[in-house]
């Protein structure tokens, strides 16, 4: 152990690179300490994005799978690729699960229920699934396929799910079955703070048919006075003045996102009423919901890296993030395990109760500082792994000047853990984990709209050495793989065997 050299892993949530100009935040925010810190030949750019993290060729960069990479030291097929691959391949089709619940509503005339994010962001769902399950379901000859289709505005431009819906209820009438029966703004829908009180307003439209009265679902959108993250639970009435889609003994639930993190709070609850009702629930990828709730696609191994590398080693860290961002520098970094491995200490800086991150870009960062340091400061604690939240976090806002003002705040944080390292005899990496802050506007049409979403930008990834440490300058092309065997070799350790990555110092 005394052989170890001691450092801090800083992930910068949001930090992409992109040339100077408009609707680009970071670049045009007063961050003197980033900018010197980027100007030393130790400053790489790395992808994070597309195929060279798992994903898909050209899809943005997210969170899940930048931290999964970041621990992993190797690409992973993320949910998103696997689904496209059961598509493609025919595995959903002939999937004995789904087929067995769909032929059974075949039998009894009941209906599939269709729930998930209707964008193509390519984040938490892919809108072109949907048009595979309601293929599907018309093989199957499913007497009725109910959508409740849940707006985006975040991972896309805000201001375009009425384009998604048009795009949904095409689908539908391509397949000669489905129709939309509620549409719920995300923030209730996929709230994952544990505000149930959110969950409740999406689950009653579903299950029940309680909610704002329309009879197209265009008319939802009139409600979205904060975009079309908050558009009202709408709920779509037939003929008769009914709802169109309540949710009756016996149904098929089928939840369409790949990802688990904002879907699952809604899915537990929802599983909480119905599963007793003799109603079968589906996942289309694999979930991390209290409900066991069988998934049509399962999960790409991402073990053997960072995390085990360190308990194999005897090596302590201590994670720390704040609440938006504490499952990533843990469960994602540690390739989806649940719970602190051997050696492992985990600060989770909780949310203040300040929920409108415009008001106050600088969300919790001073606190998140002081973990760091104190982490820092302890001779038993050789890596330190943190995350800065802001840049992202504020960037999903879609608000420029706010952004900005997040970018400065994290320059100034950067600046005292620079402080805190050379003090403390560490080095620091910092990397981004995929881009969003560097690119706010998006064009469609001619039309540049406020962009809160991620992007397919590399990342800036730079070492700070520790006093007296020489830093190399890195060559050929990086990646977030080549985080975790840069890490282990900046400790004084080698890759797991599992890591394709390279050390780029
Ligand atoms: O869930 C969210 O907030 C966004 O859709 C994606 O952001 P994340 O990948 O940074 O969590
Ligand atoms: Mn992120
Ligand atoms: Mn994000």
């Amino acid at each position: 152990m005394s052989a170890v050299r001691p450092g801090i892993l800083l992930v910068l949530d949001g930090w992409g690179h992109a040339e100077p100009g408009e609707g680009n935040a970071l670049a045009a925010a007063d961050t003197p300490c980033l900018d010197r810190l980027r100007a030393t030949p130790a400053a790489v750019l790395a992808e994070a994005s597309g195929s060279a993290v798992g994903l898909l060729p050209g899809t943005v960069g997210n969170s899940e799978i930048g931290h999964i990479v970041i621990g992993a030291g190797r690409p992973v097929p993320y949910d998103s690729v696997l689904v496209e691959e059961r598509i493609d391949d025919g595995g959903l089709r002939s999937h004995e699960t789904l087929g067995a619940a769909l032929d059974g509503l075949a039998a009894t005339g009941g209906s599939l229920h269709l729930i998930g994010l209707a964008s193509d962001g390519m984040i938490h769902a892919n809108v072109h699934h949907l048009r595979e399950l309601l293929r599907i379901a018309a093989l199957f000859a499913v007497p009725a396929v109910r959508i409740h289709a849940i707006t985006d505005g975040r991972d896309v431009a805000d201001g375009t799910a009425a384009h998604h819906l048009a795009t949904v209820e095409e689908y539908a009438a391509e397949a000669g079955v489905g129709s939309i029966a509620t549409v719920i703004g995300r923030g209730y829908a996929l709230d994952k703070s544990g505000d149930l009180a959110l969950t409740e307003r999406a689950a009653r439209a579903i299950a029940d048919g309680t909610g704002h009265r329309i009879g197209e679902p265009e008319e939802a959108l009139a409600t979205g006075g904060g975009g079309d993250e908050w558009v009202e639970p709408g709920v779509v009435t037939g003929a008769d003045g009914q709802p169109l889609g309540p949710v009756r003994d016996g149904d098929v639930v089928l939840f369409t996102n790949f990802r688990s993190d904002r879907i699952q709070q809604l899915a537990d609850r929802l599983y909480g009423e119905l599963a007793g009702r003799g109603v079968t629930f589906l996942s289309l990828a694999q979930y991390d919901t209290e409900a066991p709730i069988p998934a049509l696609v399962h999960r790409a191994d991402a073990g053997g890296g960072l995390a085990d590398r360190l308990a194999e080693c005897g090596v302590r860290s201590v994670r720390i993030a704040e609440a938006e961002k504490f499952e990533h520098v843990t469960y994602y970094l540690n390739g989806r395990k649940a719970g602190p491995a051997p050696l492992e200490e985990h600060v989770r800086i909780s949310a203040d109760g300040r929920t409108d991150h415009r008001a106050a870009p600088e969300m919790n960062i001073d606190r998140v500082t002081e973990a760091i340091g104190a982490a820092a400061r302890r001779a038993d604690v050789p890596l330190v792994v943190a995350n800065l939240a802001n840049i992202d976090v504020v960037g999903h806002t879609g608000d420029y000047a706010a952004t900005v003002r997040a970018a400065e705040h994290t320059d100034r944080a950067v600046a005292a853990l620079c402080r805190v390292a050379s003090g403390t005899g560490r080095w620091m990496l910092l990397v981004g984990d995929h881009g969003n802050a560097e690119k706010m506007l998006a064009g469609a049409g001619g039309v540049s709209r406020p962009y809160g979403g991620h992007t397919t930008n590399p990342v800036p990834a730079v070492l700070v050495p520790a006093p007296g440490q020489e830093a190399a300058q890195p060559t050929g092309t990086a990646t977030l793989a080549d985080i975790a065997p840069s890490v282990l070799s900046l400790l004084g350790l080698g890759p797991a065997p599992a890591m394709t990555g390279r050390a780029l110092w």
